[in-house]
């Protein structure tokens, strides 16, 4: 098992239980969705395993090792290993730098890591940037440009783009398609999942659209009012002993 979660729970200041022992594990490799309506505990979940919020009950390891550590010199590692993707391209985007500077920035922390889409050596920084530009299909010559300047969907891959950069063996994408209009969400999905199928990568994402689930991940886990209410392999979305709340989000998004 790569990620392991056992029991985690998590209480806000102002009492808000935000997780209820929730337990789940993937694979390497694998794809696990986590669905659930607003407020479900998602991006709660995601942001502790990105090690930017605490949590007080429970266990999380990646790889056999506890996931986000304390110390500095560790949290460097698992910086290295774990890498995300948001729905607001705009908070990992510098706009005053052009892209290519916001692509390499992961690379720039972690210079002894080379990365292997990298074939040819001696390649000038840029030119590494337009690689990475090429992998989530977006033109070379877009390397000069700023955030501004691209639409949404172009954003969200560069965030990608920058996201891989390092080889990330987690990728944890928190609603990465929820700002995007509906045929770019496909392309995004697309992307996804065709990086997936390349790499070795395990791929957490977060969303409420089961149908943007369903179509990119081969585990689901269902988050309510932050309690796991169902957890199962695709192939058994339809299955009748599915919770209905799952039957619920099912028929919500008309893809039974
Ligand atoms: N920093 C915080 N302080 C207090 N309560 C919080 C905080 N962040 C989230 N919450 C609460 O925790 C619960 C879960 O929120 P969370 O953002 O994890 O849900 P979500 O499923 O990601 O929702 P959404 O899809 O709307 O982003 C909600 O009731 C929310 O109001």
């Amino acid at each position: 098992m790569s990620l392991v979660v056992e029991g985690l729970s998590k209480r806000y200041s102002k009492g808000v239980q935000a997780l209820n022992s929730v337990s789940f594990c993937v694979n390497e490799g694998e794809c696990i969705g986590i669905v659930g309506e607003s407020g479900s505990g998602k991006s709660t979940l995601g942001r502790i395993l990105l090690g930017l919020e605490t949590y007080k009950e429970g266990r999380i390891t990646y790889h056999g090792k506890p996931i986000a550590p304390r110390k500095r010199s560790d949290l460097r590692q698992f910086r290295k290993r774990v890498q995300m993707v948001f729905q607001d391209s705009t908070s990992t985007l510098n706009p005053k730098l052009p892209i290519w500077k916001s692509i390499l920035e992961p690379l720039d922390n972690f210079k002894e890591i080379t990365p292997s889409f990298i074939k040819v050596e001696g390649l000038s920084r840029k030119e590494i940037a337009q690689e990475l530009l090429e992998i989530v299909g977006l033109e070379k010559d877009m390397v000069d440009r700023y955030p501004g300047e691209l639409s949404g969907g172009q954003k969200q891959r560069v965030s990608i783009a920058r996201a891989i950069s390092i080889e990330p063996s987690l990728l944890v994408c928190d609603e990465p398609t929820a700002s995007l209009d509906v045929t770019v969400q496909v392309q995004i999905l697309r992307l996804l999942k065709q990086l997936q199928q390349h790499t070795n990568m395990t791929i957490l994402f977060i969303s409420h659209d089961i149908r943007a689930v369903s179509f990119l991940c081969e585990k689901v886990m269902v988050l309510k009012d932050g309690f796991m209410v169902d957890q199962f392999e695709l192939s058994q979305l339809y299955d009748d002993k599915r919770h209905h709340y799952t039957k619920a989000l099912i028929q919500a998004a008309r893809i039974d």
